[in-house]
């Protein structure tokens, strides 16, 4: 077993799998093999795709910029209703038209928009984007972690006075602060929360504890989902404040209640028969997570349901997502790391519940689930 630096173990790689890689590395570091196998018909395939692959990791930030200019030039939302001439487009930007057409290019390789040269329309992607206003939320809160991926090695040493840690004041209360980052998790809640109520009935339960809640959207939409079910949110008294005012908005005030305080400390409320934790583990480091995950086991009863939703680490089909891009995200946040399925299954046995196991959702990209029960 490999123990990483955070004390978890990755499972082993075998022998036979070691030797493996090394051939291969060996074999693809070699330029003649290299022109051999982009000449070989039946490797030409793969050597063109690896090529490609390479390349898209060494311009991918471009990509990125890229979409963050559709962004922020609203050209999406523009294009809602259908295609616009290149010279309308460019005046509302206040672009040259010749820049204008440039980015329509960009972004029609990217299959972000369609251009004929004259008009731009939405391609498949820009149009997926417009059903989830989340991430554009996203793309334009990534200025910051733009800003602090400008030296990766100087984040990695700890050198880079990282931006995004201001973003995400946690500790000491800061009322504007908590709106800000509460909104842009509100905006990409709605994805979330639709992954979870694919994977988990929620009539099953009575009375549900969203702990780390935010402004209380995912318990909204799980509201609509399970309309017997009684709520509870815990979060800080900020955040919880911004609950308070949603349930009351959603005419949720008489069925849903919010508590503020120190999810690692404080008393948490008691009498659910299932507590979730979304995207909240991830955001803390080791001891606090488990300080977390024991003070929900503390207000269950036995029997009762702890839900844990987040990105994982090393998730089939999603590794980027969970290693890279969490991993840097949450280095420039300042704590926190994506888990693994079974880090996580062990970390809430430790914690006292018992049977954790992880459920299938539709979009692992976003989300994963584990499941377990107070013991
Ligand atoms: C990444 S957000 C997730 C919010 C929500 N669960 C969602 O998925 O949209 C993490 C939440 O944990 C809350 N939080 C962080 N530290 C906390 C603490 N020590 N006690 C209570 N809540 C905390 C934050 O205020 C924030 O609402």
């Amino acid at each position: 077993m490999t123990a990483s630096a955070s004390g978890f173990v990755d499972p082993p790689v075998p022998a036979w799998q070691r030797r493996w890689r090394d051939l291969r590395n060996r074999l693809l570091a070699n330029g003649t093999f290299q022109d051999l196998a982009a000449r070989f018909p039946p490797t030409r395939f793969v050597a063109r795709r690896e090529a490609r692959a390479l390349f898209d990791l060494c311009a991918g930030f471009v990509y990125s910029q890229t979409l963050a200019a559709c962004v922020e030039l609203d050209l999406f939302a523009q294009l809602a209703k259908g295609a616009e001439t290149v010279e309308h487009l460019a005046a509302r930007g206040r672009l040259a038209p010749a820049a204008l057409l440039r980015l329509a290019r960009a972004g029609a390789a990217l299959r972000l928009l369609e251009t004929d040269g004259a008009r731009v329309a939405l391609g498949p992607l820009g149009a997926a984007l417009l059903a989830n206003p989340g991430i554009a939320a996203m793309v334009r809160h990534h200025a910051l972690l733009y800003r602090d991926l400008a030296d990766p090695v100087g984040l990695l040493r700890g050198e880079t006075n990282a931006t995004l840690a201001g973003f995400w004041p946690y500790e000491g209360g800061d009322a504007p602060r908590a709106d800000a980052y509460s909104q842009l998790m509100a905006a990409s809640q709605p994805m979330i929360a639709a992954g979870i109520l694919a994977a988990w009935k929620f009539r099953r339960h009575r009375r549900i504890l969203d702990v780390g809640g935010g402004d209380g959207r995912f318990l909204e939409a799980v509201a609509a989902r399970a309309p017997a079910l009684a709520l509870m949110l815990f979060d800080l008294p900020d955040v919880a404040a911004l609950a308070r005012a949603r349930f009351a908005r959603a005419g949720l005030a008489g069925r849903a209640a919010a508590w503020g305080g120190d999810m690692r400390v404080d008393r948490l409320p008691e009498g659910a028969d299932i507590a979730t934790l979304v995207r909240v583990l991830h955001d803390h480091d080791d001891d606090d997570a488990m300080a977390i995950l024991r003070n929900v086991r503390a207000c269950l009863q036995p029997g009762a349901t702890l839900l844990i939703a987040e990105p994982l680490a090393a998730a089939a089909g999603a590794a980027p997502v969970g290693d890279a891009y969490f991993g840097f995200y949450l280095l420039a946040m300042g704590r926190g790391r994506p888990r693994r399925a079974a880090e996580l299954a062990a970390m809430a046995e430790r914690a006292g519940f018992i049977g954790a196991r992880q459920i299938a959702t539709p979009q692992p990209l976003l989300t994963g689930l584990i499941a377990a029960r107070a013991g």
